[in-house]
């Protein structure tokens, strides 16, 4: 009895004391822990690469404008020099702003760059994880890659040089009788080029329903993917609440609905001309073909096979933008290169194929275009870092955001003497081959850009037939005066493009229009065997 009495006595005092004890030892113990953290992450931070110092629990939230933030990324590369970070909310950004930079991180330790940050509504909750430039370095993304790589590596690439140059001698013929439209015709070149190379059938019109659907779908996919937009990007833990109560979850979810039904509809198309032997060749049906050995669903091929639709219509069409905007400006660039096409080619044949490596001041204006305002002006999709690195003493953690910053890099002084100065000629004075090459405007490592030898063709000749067949010259005002496009106004959003702006196209000669009409008329037989997307898939409805 008394050892029981005892017992119960020393069991109510040790409660009483209990949350004494508790609050005397866990407060210090809480304290220690948030100063530790607070050390090591100044040391840690201390010792990553210089940046502006943010405020706590949101970083440098507040400094990053939501507009053409890659303009204040350059100033920061000025201040800091070629690597700097900063933090967004508790995820530690990396910012690279030399061309050497992006290669030594990027290229040279692409092992552990390729992976992409986690984007929770567009990658995750919006696309299922199907969309493969979103997706994380690992076995989900090689099998897209994979798939895609075979339907557009440079070799494979040379089989859609047939159907460009017919779809660049539509678009010559647009510009002849409709000038004043040029852009929507660059849109359709670039989007006709997209659905025939990936479906085997063409567009005649950028207003017709395959190409409005899939802008719809790729403007939705951009909208929801805007840094802050949506809770749960910072705080993935909201997953785990239960679907109900997941707010940000039906809109995005309705979307991966339509996104389904269209793409399935297309890859249906397919199949279903493959079934009665009318399907031409096209990245769908050798896809299909070789689905077994792939281990692919036909889901995953359908969102496969669509990558080309979102990564390479804006890109092209908007690089084309950029060299009409460039050619306003630089009026004697244009000549120097109209000269060099009459000399190689003549006046009553348009330029081909075969004419390129005679070409190359017209090769270098291209690449000056790439590099003089860059359409993924962020370096496209930005890389995440898997594991801890140190770069030039300076330390980079697992799971940094890394972009390249195409804005400072194609911008920097010392790699681009007087770099606001269109001088194609910059790439026909240097030795470095890697700027002979030029593959930096697609990318680094083993995310480079997959399209990049199609858009290399696409980009060839369209530039080469408009710089031959057509002057490009500012517009007048009602006094007969010129009026320039701003050089700086630009879209925001990851492909940047000139805010639109209204130019004369005029043909250079008579016979520059005949050798136009004539190769047209030619072409629309040609054509024919890519049927049009209008005619037979029309009745689709979302
Ligand atoms: C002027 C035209 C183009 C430019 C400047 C361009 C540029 C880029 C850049 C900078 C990247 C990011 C690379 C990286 O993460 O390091 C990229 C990725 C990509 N591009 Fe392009 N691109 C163009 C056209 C195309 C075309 C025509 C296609 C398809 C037919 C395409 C498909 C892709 C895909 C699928 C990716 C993602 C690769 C991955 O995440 O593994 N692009 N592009």
């Amino acid at each position: 009895m008394t050892l029981l009495h005892d017992l119960t006595e020393d069991l109510g005092t040790f409660r009483k004391a209990l949350p004494h004890v508790v609050l005397e030892n866990a407060i210090p113990l809480l304290i220690g822990l948030v100063a530790y953290a607070v050390v090591a992450s100044y040391v840690r931070r201390r010792n990553m690469p210089p940046g502006p110092h943010g405020l706590p629990f949101i970083g440098n939230k507040h400094q990053v404008p939501s507009i053409k933030p890659w303009r204040k990324f350059a100033e920061w590369n000025k201040q800091y020099g070629p690597i700097f970070s900063l933090h967004l909310g508790s995820t530690p950004v990396i910012v690279l702003g030399t061309a050497q930079a992006a290669w030594d991180l990027l290229e040279k330790r692409s092992d552990i760059y390729s992976s992409r940050p986690r984007f929770v509504v567009a990658g995750e909750i919006l696309s299922d994880n199907m969309r493969g430039l979103m997706l994380p370095y690992g076995e989900g993304w090689r099998k897209w890659r994979k798939v895609l790589h075979s339907g557009l590596h440079s070799r494979r690439a040379e089989d859609y040089k047939e159907m460009q140059s017919l779809e660049c001698i539509v678009l010559l013929h647009e510009l002849l009788t409709d000038p004043a439209n040029y852009e929507r015709h660059l849109q359709r070149f670039a989007a006709s080029v997209a659905t025939t190379l990936t479906y085997g059938r063409r567009v005649d019109s950028a207003d017709e329903w395959i190409v409005k659907e899939n802008m719809e779908a790729m403007d939705y996919l951009t909208s929801v993917n805007i840094p802050g937009k949506y809770l749960v990007e910072s705080w993935p833990w909201l997953l785990k609440l239960p679907r109900p109560l997941q707010w940000f979850r039906p809109e995005p979810e309705e979307h991966r609905q339509r996104d389904i039904a269209l793409l399935t509809h297309l890859l249906d198309d397919v199949k279903k001309r493959m079934a009665d032997g009318t399907a031409p060749d096209c990245l769908t049906a050798q896809t299909v073909n070789e689905q077994a050995k792939n281990g692919l669903s036909d889901l995953e091929i359908a969102y496969t096979v669509s990558s080309p639709f979102g990564a390479g219509i804006e890109t092209t069409a908007g690089t084309l933008c950029i060299l009409f905007l460039a050619m306003l400006h630089y009026p004697d660039v244009m000549r120097k290169a109209q000269e060099e096409l009459d000399r190689v080619v003549g006046q009553d044949r348009l330029p081909d194929y075969h004419d390129c490596e005679n070409l190359p001041y017209l090769n270098a204006l291209i690449n000056e275009t790439l590099r003089w305002r860059p359409i993924a002006i962020l370096g496209g999709t930005p890389h995440a870092v898997t594991t801890d690195d140190v770069y030039q003493g300076m330390y980079i953690p697992k799971g940094s955001t890394v972009f390249a910053n195409f804005a400072g890099i194609m911008h920097d002084p010392e790699m681009f003497p007087n770099p606001d100065e269109f001088r194609p000629e910059r790439f026909l004075e240097t030795d470095d081959p890697r700027l002979r090459d030029f593959e930096l405007p697609f990318g680094f490592g083993r995310r480079i850009c997959v399209g990049m030898h199609l858009a290399r063709n696409s980009l060839y000749i369209s530039v080469a037939r408009i710089i031959w067949a057509f002057d490009i010259l500012p517009a007048r005002d009602e006094h007969g005066g010129e009026i320039l496009p701003d050089r700086w106004d630009f879209t925001n959003g990851f492909n940047s493009k000139p805010v639109s702006f209204r130019c004369i196209v005029k043909p250079r000669t008579v016979r520059a229009t005949e050798c136009i009409q004539r190769e047209w008329e030619s072409a629309k037989e040609h054509l024919g065997k890519w049927e049009s997307a209008k005619e037979h898939l029309g009745k689709w409805q979302s």
